[in-house]
């Protein structure tokens, strides 16, 4: 078995995914992701970012192929110590806000520190720092549902950073917020994630979030490409379709 190289904190091979429908999904990627470095996984939508960043994470495992994580192969775990292997070294943001709607905005973002075992006290005062930096302080104290569906997202996301994962996997994070919004929060993870450290996994079909990223890696029907030219998210349209793009392999 070839050893992935030492300065990779992730790094994949050959990975294979389809789904139990039958959807294939991923054709046989391979990358390599660099400590501290933002990588951008890009293309159209159904291309299969959300799928790598699964089998990356180790949330689902891939079919066929290898997933290292700091040269631990993460391929060969069972479910329970992946699991033990998401909650304290990986976050994660959805494309769209989950939250839990019985606890107040802190104790959402506090969560992932408290399964960490970090005290409740600790936790808070990581949260609402979190919370503050993403404008959204003064919504602390709130349930989920007083919030706007931009808020919920920005809740989500101090919720990710406010443990330091090692790293990020964020499937398009910013996709509820407005256009305004969008570039101040995706300001904010990317200040977060160096000053911190942080390894980020971005998944995007906008080219101006791309653009934010160290290094991109494109992808079309589930197979690296070289490149695919994606519009700006407002040139996408009619909403709900797949982006416009044209590649080259
Ligand atoms: N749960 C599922 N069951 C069956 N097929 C699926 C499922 N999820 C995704 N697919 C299919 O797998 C392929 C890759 O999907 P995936 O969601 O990974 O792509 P994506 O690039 O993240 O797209 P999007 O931007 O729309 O989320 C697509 O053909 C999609 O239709």
């Amino acid at each position: 078995m070839e050893a992935p190289p030492d300065n990779d904190v992730l790094w994949a091979r050959a990975l294979h995914f389809t789904h139990p429908d039958g959807s294939p999904a991923l054709g046989g990627v391979s990358l390599g992701v660099r400590e501290g470095e933002i990588l951008a996984v890009s293309g159209p939508r159904g291309s299969g970012k959300t799928t790598l960043l699964s089998c990356l994470s180790g949330l689902v495992p891939a079919q066929r192929g290898e997933v290292w994580f700091n040269s631990v192969p993460v391929h060969t775990m069972g479910p329970m110590t992946r699991e033990r292997l998401r909650r304290d070294r990986f976050g994660w943001i959805d494309p769209a806000p989950v939250l839990v709607p019985e606890l107040n905005v802190w104790e959402n973002a506090a969560l992932p520190l408290m399964l960490r075992g970090t005290s409740r006290r600790r936790a808070k005062v990581a949260a609402l720092e979190w919370l503050e930096r993403l404008d959204i302080g003064d919504r602390s104290r709130n349930r989920p549902h007083e919030l706007t569906q931009p808020e919920r997202q920005r809740a989500c996301i101090a919720r990710a950073l406010a443990p330091a994962p090692t790293v990020l996997f964020a499937d398009e994070p910013t996709a509820p917020l407005h256009r305004a919004d969008r570039a101040h929060v995706l300001r904010t993870l990317t200040t977060a994630a160096r000053s911190h450290g942080i390894t980020v996994v971005l998944a995007t079909h906008d080219a101006e979030t791309a653009a934010l990223a160290d290094r991109t890696v494109s992808l079309l029907d589930g197979r690296r490409v070289n490149t695919v030219h994606l519009p700006p998210v407002e040139e996408t349209q009619p909403a709900g379709q797949g982006a416009a793009c044209s590649l080259s392999v």
